[in-house]
């Protein structure tokens, strides 16, 4: 499969501290990588500066990330905006800080497609079809944020990356602030997207065990740096580095824990 992203020598400074410092990744298109790593490794922040946002934050970056064959360190943030939305999208923790709570979604919707060029017609359209791809009636267009589940909220905002035509999805922990069904659900669908359309991953979560179930390919960050990355079912069952392996067992520690409160 051709590759979508290829990150190279790339650092993320806050200062004279360098967060970030990622030899090589890459993602091909129609493949789920998961980025693990505990809290403070700089997934976080590896997954920004993809979608050139980590600038904003006050880093400088370092280093290369071609997407489609276009660099994106050092581009101009116009074309980082033209990027954002119709090549590359962030599905963020929680959707609902990324709409706007005075509209429906379906008008959020439509004007970003409006400004991304879309004739009122075509925007239309457009928005439809990715409600389909995401499983959700065009009905629930007409509803503002907060009539919408989490879950369902969660859907609108792939719908709104797929109808702008992003071939990248950056997920940045985007079930962790869901139950565990609806949680399932989203991976689900994410796989389903990835075979259907061939849109690419970038699943940023701590959670080995949703890792496990969703991804392709799995790279391990550790205090900003790549500790090992590898097809996930052989990561997971053969891990090379020592690091990976306390991951698994704190993981597996943490499962067992929790089936003894189920069952108190
Ligand atoms: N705006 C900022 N200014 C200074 N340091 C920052 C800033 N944002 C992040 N950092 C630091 O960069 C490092 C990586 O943070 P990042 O949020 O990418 O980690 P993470 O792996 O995503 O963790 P988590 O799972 O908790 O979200 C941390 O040490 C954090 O303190």
């Amino acid at each position: 499969m051709a590759v979508l992203l290829s990150v190279r020598d790339l650092t993320v400074s806050f200062g004279t501290r360098a967060v970030v410092d990622l030899a090589r990744l890459d993602l091909a298109e129609g493949e789920i990588l998961g980025l693990a790593g505990e809290s403070g490794a700089g997934k976080s922040l590896t997954g920004l500066t993809v979608l050139g946002l980590s600038e904003y934050a006050g880093a400088r970056v370092t280093g290369s990330v071609v997407l489609a064959g276009e660099e994106l360190v050092g581009a101009r943030r116009r074309r980082l905006q033209q990027l954002r939305g119709s090549t590359m999208a962030l599905i963020p923790q929680s959707p609902a800080g990324a709409f706007n709570p005075v509209l429906t979604v379906g008008t959020t919707m439509l004007r970003a497609l409006r400004l991304h060029g879309d004739s009122r017609g075509r925007a239309r359209q457009r928005a439809a079809e990715a409600m389909a791809k995401v499983r959700l009636e065009t009905a629930h267009l007409r509803r503002y944020p907060h009539q919408l589940s989490g879950g369902q909220l969660q859907r609108v905002a792939i719908a709104l990356a797929l109808a702008l035509g992003a071939r990248l999805l950056v997920a940045d922990e985007p079930t962790s602030a869901l139950d565990v069904t609806v949680q399932a659900e989203i991976c689900a669908l994410l796989g389903a997207l990835r075979d259907s359309e061939g849109v690419a991953v970038l699943f940023i979560s701590h959670d080995l065990a949703v890792l496990g179930a969703l991804c392709d390919r799995i790279a391990v960050m550790r205090a900003g740096r790549l500790v090992e990355q590898g097809p996930a079912p052989e990561l997971l069952t053969a891990p090379r580095a020592d690091y990976t392996r306390e991951l698994l067992a704190a993981a597996l520690r943490l499962g067992s824990g929790e089936e003894e409160a189920d069952g108190a």
